[in-house]
């Protein structure tokens, strides 16, 4: 596989052999369109057996596909979304300090480039053995408290203030927050665990889990052609999002270099929302498909607006129904949280589902393991959340149980660990 930036496309054809199957081309599109840095190589051994190069096991596209490690931006953000995730925030150990945290991103960084490149570091357990890189990526973020702890309080950006208390937030403070953040995706669940394994290894005496949290989404290669995933409500979620190709996607996801008061070392980086929110599924399931259609604007099938058209088509949020009101009610979720309501408001959403088992009170502890993307959070998670508090017609079927706020650095560069330019500028 050949290694590059991961803002560009490479689909290495040293081990290509054969025709890329219709799962493996859903991901090399989706990977193209987001662009995301991806390189897949699939290997039949040669004639269609059972190994590849040096008698390693064969790997389709889904298990061949690697995100790069290096890049403007970290790796897990624009990356198409993964069948399997893993989410956990750490706190630093007593007596940790900033020359503790260097070490450990260090370690992290060094550990995320090697699994993230299908590489089993001596020594290793081999859960994730066969798997190949299987699209892991990593992603590192810092919590409001890591700056005190580090003495990096002067170089905390005001983007990590606190957010704002909402009316509907029922948050556990100790799965909340953290000094440190890391993401894990990949489209096979050992490679997922093993790198979260890894992660929590690495941390040895410097830091310590403060919370964890596993999500999934839709098989990878399920389908045969891309499309937008379903949560566990059963709709279509993330048709609205901000493309990439689109001109203002970068300044609404990513901060700029050179933005006037900003810290300079989180140019190319993003603030991550988190959010675990439950959703009440008995409630939930107990409405009607129309009633159900109402709460989110859309249409459950296929996602299209219920002002008619298809999946793409832009909300006609005028449009009136016989009875001469708004066929998408006034507090329905896409009418309130679309951009042109909120000044423009915008947020890349790149959710998990979670399903922890049965709470004692018998209903399913499911929902939506939320993380949103963007440059500045009062522009983007912030405005929405605020309308969304006061009137969405999705309120009664969710509950925001945990919410975390991390300043995510921009990607490391050859030779550099991720959050180098915090920790040594
Ligand atoms: C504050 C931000 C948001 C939270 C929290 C949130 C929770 C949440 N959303 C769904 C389901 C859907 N959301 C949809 C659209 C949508 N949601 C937000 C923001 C938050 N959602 C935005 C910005 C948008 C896009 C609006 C637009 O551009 O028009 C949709 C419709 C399809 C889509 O565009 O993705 C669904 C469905 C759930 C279930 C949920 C909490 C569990
Ligand atoms: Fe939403």
């Amino acid at each position: 596989m050949t290694e590059r930036d991961n803002d560009t496309l490479e689909i290495s054809r040293r081990r290509l052999l054969g025709t890329v199957g219709a799962a493996g081309a859903a991901g090399l599109v989706i990977g193209a369109a987001g662009g995301a840095g991806v390189s897949a190589a699939v290997s039949d051994g040669g004639s269609g057996g059972a190994s590849g190069p040096g008698g390693a096991p064969a790997l389709s596209t889904v298990g061949a596909t690697e995100v790069m490690f290096h890049g403007k931006h970290q790796a897990g953000i624009t990356t198409p979304s993964q069948s399997r995730g893993h989410l956990m925030a750490f706190d630093l150990a007593p007596g940790a300090g900033r020359k503790e945290a260097a070490a450990l991103l260090r370690r992290w960084s060094a550990t995320a480039k090697a699994l993230m490149a299908g590489e089993a570091p001596a020594g290793d357990t081999g859960v994730a053995l066969d798997a190949g890189p299987s699209s892991l990526t990593i992603t590192f973020g810092f919590g409001r408290t890591f700056f005190d702890r580090t003495g990096l309080t002067a170089r905390r950006p005001a983007e990590l203030d606190p957010l704002p208390a909402f009316s509907s937030d029922a948050l556990d403070p100790r799965r909340s927050e953290g000094d440190l953040w890391v993401q894990i995706g990949a489209d096979d669940a050992l490679v997922a665990f093993h790198a979260l394994r890894a992660v929590q290894k690495d941390a040895g005496d410097a830091a310590r889990v403060r919370w964890q949290m596993n999500g999934f989404n839709r098989s990878a290669g399920a389908t045969a052609k891309p499309m937008t995933a379903r949560n566990l409500m059963g709709q279509i979620d993330g048709t609205g999002n901000p493309k990439p190709d689109e001109p203002d996607f970068d300044r609404r996801i990513f901060v700029p270099a050179g933005a006037p008061g900003g810290q300079e070392w989180m140019a190319g980086g993003s603030y991550a929302v988190v959010r675990r929110i439950r959703m009440l599924l008995d409630d939930w399931e107990k409405l009607s498909l129309e009633k159900q259609e109402k709460v989110i604007g859309r249409r459950k099938s296929d996602g299209a607006p219920l002002s008619g058209g298809t999946e793409t088509s832009e909300l006609d949020l005028n449009k009136l129904g016989p009875d001469g009101r708004p066929v998408i009610p006034d507090n329905a979720h896409a009418r309130i949280s679309a951009p042109e309501q909120n000044g423009g408001a915008a947020m890349l959403r790149r959710p998990f589902s979670f399903h922890d088992g049965i709470a004692p009170d018998g209903t399913p502890d499911a929902g939506l393991l939320f993380i949103c993307w963007q440059a500045d959070p009062l522009r983007g998670f912030v405005p929405v959340q605020r309308k969304l508090d006061r009137g969405d017609a999705l309120s009664p079927f969710i509950r925001h149980e945990s919410s975390g706020l991390y300043a995510v650095p921009g990607g490391a560069a050859e030779g550099e660990y991720v959050g180098q330019r915090l920790l040594e500028g």
